[in-house]
């Protein structure tokens, strides 16, 4: 258990909301025009507010006719949410090729004067930079701890907070840490509240990627894991977008590799996504580029954390058994009439903590698996990572007490979500009866067995 004082925190929000006011008044007064056309196309490098564009004008903006006025004879009693970090550096494998990238272009020829503003960016980015969190980051938890309170009043509330009924867990890596601490103070700032702030690291929850044997030596170690991630870098789609690149900086077709497409979109990703600035880099690309750039960031997580291998989603269980057991805890609770001790909890981890429990319940499958051959066709996919997974992505779980029912609802990123294969009951949107869940779920309940899925069988 860590605690942090509040006078910490305090300093820590005074120092970075007084930097900030400048960069979120900006973010209040740009007009939307400034904005990169290829914005909503930047897989886990996209803002929050590209998957809810209404935020870009009101930041706490949230629209209640999601949750409330379909449960009207219902009463939250538990919340649990799922959240990514808010918006990090890159990390330092990706500062390296942004580098290399624009040392290429600082060395290319004169060519047309939009050229020149790229030359006269200066890479500001360093290898410690590794992913920590930005002061964009801490807004990004800070508003969404207090959308959120405004979604769900009678669980977000200052006197659950005060009371010890919200838990924090988070992983261990920094930008996490630094998130829930931003959560929390976005609370604490609302409701003027001086506690510490309780939370736990649990990397075995919220890291069970790095804890799963199976996973790590079949899928994080094994490079033919993504074979298809590969044959599709390789293909004449990618080459394509390598060739304009080249064309556009006037440089031989042999000088722009993979790498340095993936650095190009980074460059324009990071630059808006930290700095809320269209930067030079973002006219590189077209729509044609980004597209095929982020479908090979899609097949990256597809075959990394989502459905291209069982093990990727299997080795979530142990956070699908936390959450259900939490759920069966409150719900024994409601039904032998006693407090529900645990009303909120609220854990922070990656995107690749999300995905492959939105894998194992279901969420976002296509007909067809994503592969390096079916790019076209995949055009209209569900799996769509700059829809599910942009920074400060979450999946809430709320569970509601509808006149003795108990009904449960998703919601990813603040809009309901219908559990797949699900039939809704009709009379109240998104939140079917809990025990149909269970049952949805039963395979999953009875087994999917963290060390009996991650154990590796010495191969023959
Ligand atoms: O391409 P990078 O190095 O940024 O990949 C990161 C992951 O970022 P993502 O692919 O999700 O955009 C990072 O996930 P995050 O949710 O923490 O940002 C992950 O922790 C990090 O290890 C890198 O993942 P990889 O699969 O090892 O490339």
């Amino acid at each position: 258990m860590f605690a942090i004082p509040i006078k910490t925190l305090i300093a820590h929000f005074f120092f970075s909301y007084i930097s900030s006011c400048s960069q979120w008044l900006n973010v209040q007064i740009r007009p939307r025009h400034d904005i990169p056309a290829i914005a909503k196309y930047f897989t886990t490098k996209g803002r929050y507010e590209e998957v809810n564009p209404y935020l870009v004008d009101d930041i706490l903006a949230v629209n209640k006719s999601l949750v409330n006025p379909s449960f009207e004879e219902c009463r939250e009693i538990h919340l649990t949410a799922i959240i990514r970090h808010g918006t990090r550096y890159p990390t330092t494998k990706n500062v390296k090729k942004m580098r290399a990238f624009h040392n290429l272009v600082q060395n290319a020829p004169e060519g047309e004067s939009w050229l020149r503003n790229i030359r006269q960016w200066k890479m500001w980015y360093t290898d410690e930079m590794d992913g920590r969190l930005v002061q964009k980051g801490v807004l990004d938890h800070r508003h969404l701890a207090v959308r959120l309170s405004k979604l769900f009043p009678s669980l977000i509330s200052k006197e659950n907070l005060q009371g010890g009924h919200i838990k924090f867990i988070t992983s261990s890596k920094h930008r996490c840490v630094n998130s829930t601490v931003s959560f929390y103070g976005g609370l604490g700032k609302l409701w003027d509240i001086e506690d510490d702030l309780d939370f736990k690291v649990n990397d075995t929850l919220m890291r069970f990627f790095d804890q799963c044997t199976r996973f790590v030596e079949t899928v994080d170690k094994n490079q033919s894991a993504l074979a298809e991630v590969d044959k599709f870098i390789a293909s004449a789609f990618m080459r394509r977008v390598q060739e304009k690149l080249a064309d556009r900086l006037l440089v031989p077709y042999s000088n722009i590799t993979s790498d340095m497409a993936e650095a190009s979109f980074y460059l324009c990703a990071y630059e808006f996504a930290i700095k809320t600035i269209n930067s030079p880099w973002c006219q590189l690309l077209d729509e044609e580029d980004a597209l095929v750039l982020e479908y090979a960031n899609d097949l990256k997580q597809f075959w990394k954390r989502g459905y291209g291998q069982d093990i990727n989603s299997k080795s979530s269980c142990i956070l699908f058994h936390d959450v259900f057991s939490r759920l069966d805890r409150v719900a024994s609770e409601i039904r032998s009439g006693s407090n529900v001790t645990e009303a909120v909890t609220i854990q922070v981890g990656h995107a690749e903590t999300l995905l492959p429990l939105l894998t194992l319940l279901g969420f976002f499958k296509d007909s067809m698996p994503l592969t390096s051959s079916n790019y076209v066709n995949q055009a209209q996919r569900a799996f769509r990572t700059s829809r599910m997974l942009p920074y400060a992505a979450n999946l809430v779980l709320v569970l509601y007490d509808c006149n003795g029912e108990l009904r449960l609802q998703a919601m990813l990123n603040e809009r309901p979500i219908e559990f797949p294969g699900l039939a809704v009951h009709q009379g109240v949107q998104g939140a079917p009866l809990y025990q149909d869940v269970r049952e949805h779920y039963k395979e999953l309940l009875q087994g999917c067995n963290f060390e009996k899925e991650c154990h590796l069988f010495p191969s023959k």
